[in-house]
């Protein structure tokens, strides 16, 4: 779907690089539709020399030259950066959507205008090549255009899905922080196969690929993971010998408590004082 309009991009860290990046990159905006924000000198002059776009310290004025307002501060900072876009948001116009990490709808809902549309969103870093995987939720007053609007960006930066607000901390806990995960599998891969006698460019090739190749036989057969490793597992062969490994050592129950443990984490985050207004004086949590 083609975004025709006007993005301004709040807070241009790892993410806000990675949404830059991923939109331009599939030709769904031009440089002119992209406008960024951020607080510090060297994030902005590093995105005004990479991307060619419009960047500014001022939030506000960012967001009067734009439609739409992906915010992609540190939820810490996402008090801040509302009560700087706040005089300058018009609910007919704007739709603010966040990335933060655990901040639920109504701490931003009560910190804009009434009547903001607004829509949380986790997206995760493959934004940066056009394969994030994201779930997205609608305020209070965001009707089915406005989340009809967000999709159109999200699948410009990868794949979306729509979900209750509920769901949203276990999607941080499972696809945004995920990537970091496969980072992980894939170096202790590739330090495997380098302990096998790989050269280390080889062995990082193969992991990746690997790993790539996986995960695309799961979307696009749509077969349990469970079917597709039988695929693999040869009688008496080199797989059941890996696999009987990594079962013995918990593999399975470590993944399943890391997912669980970014979940609570999402949650700490957003309970940490956000959504009290007597928190908004100086980044909140
Ligand atoms: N890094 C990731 O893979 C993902 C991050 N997120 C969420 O995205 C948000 C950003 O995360 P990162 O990019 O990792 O953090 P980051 O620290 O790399 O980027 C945040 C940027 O916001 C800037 N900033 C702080 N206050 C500001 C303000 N008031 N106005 C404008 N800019 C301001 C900072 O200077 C910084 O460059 C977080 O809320 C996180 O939960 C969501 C999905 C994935
Ligand atoms: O680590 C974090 O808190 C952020 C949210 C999801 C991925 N990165």
């Amino acid at each position: 779907m083609k975004v025709a309009e006007r993005v301004a991009v709040i807070g241009a860290g790892a993410m806000g690089e990675a949404f830059i990046r991923g939109l331009l990159r599939g030709g769904f905006v031009n440089r002119e539709q992209l406008v960024a924000t951020d607080k510090s000198n060297e994030r902005r002059a590093h995105v005004e020399q990479s991307y060619g776009i419009l960047v500014t310290l001022d939030n506000a004025e960012a967001l009067r030259t734009a439609d739409t307002a992906v915010v992609a501060v540190k939820p810490q900072n996402i008090v801040e950066a509302l009560r700087e876009l706040a005089p300058a948001v018009e609910p007919q116009r704007h739709l603010i959507i966040s990335i933060a990490a655990g901040v639920p709808t109504s701490t931003i809902e009560r910190r804009l205008p009434p009547g903001t549309p607004v829509v949380r969103a986790m997206p995760n870093i493959a934004a940066l090549v056009g394969q994030a995987a994201t779930a997205l939720c609608k305020g209070t007053f965001a009707q089915d255009a406005h989340l009809q609007r967000a999709l159109g960006i999200f699948e410009a930066i990868g794949r979306a899905v729509v979900v209750g607000e509920a769901l949203m901390d276990a999607v941080t806990g499972l696809s945004g922080s995920g990537p970091a995960y496969a980072y992980l599998m894939i170096e202790a891969l590739a330090d495997g196969g380098v302990a096998a006698g790989l050269s280390r460019e080889a062995a990082m090739f193969l992991a990746a690929q690997t790993l790539a190749g996986a995960a695309r036989m799961v979307l696009d057969t749509g077969r349990h993971p469970a079917e597709l490793r039988n695929w693999v597992t040869s009688p008496a062969g080199t797989t059941a010998a890996g696999l009987t490994v990594l079962e013995s050592r918990g593999v399975r129950g470590a993944l399943m408590e890391a997912v669980l443990a970014g979940t609570r984490r999402s949650r700490e985050l957003g309970e940490a004082g956000l959504q009290h207004p007597a928190a908004s004086g100086s980044g909140g949590a």
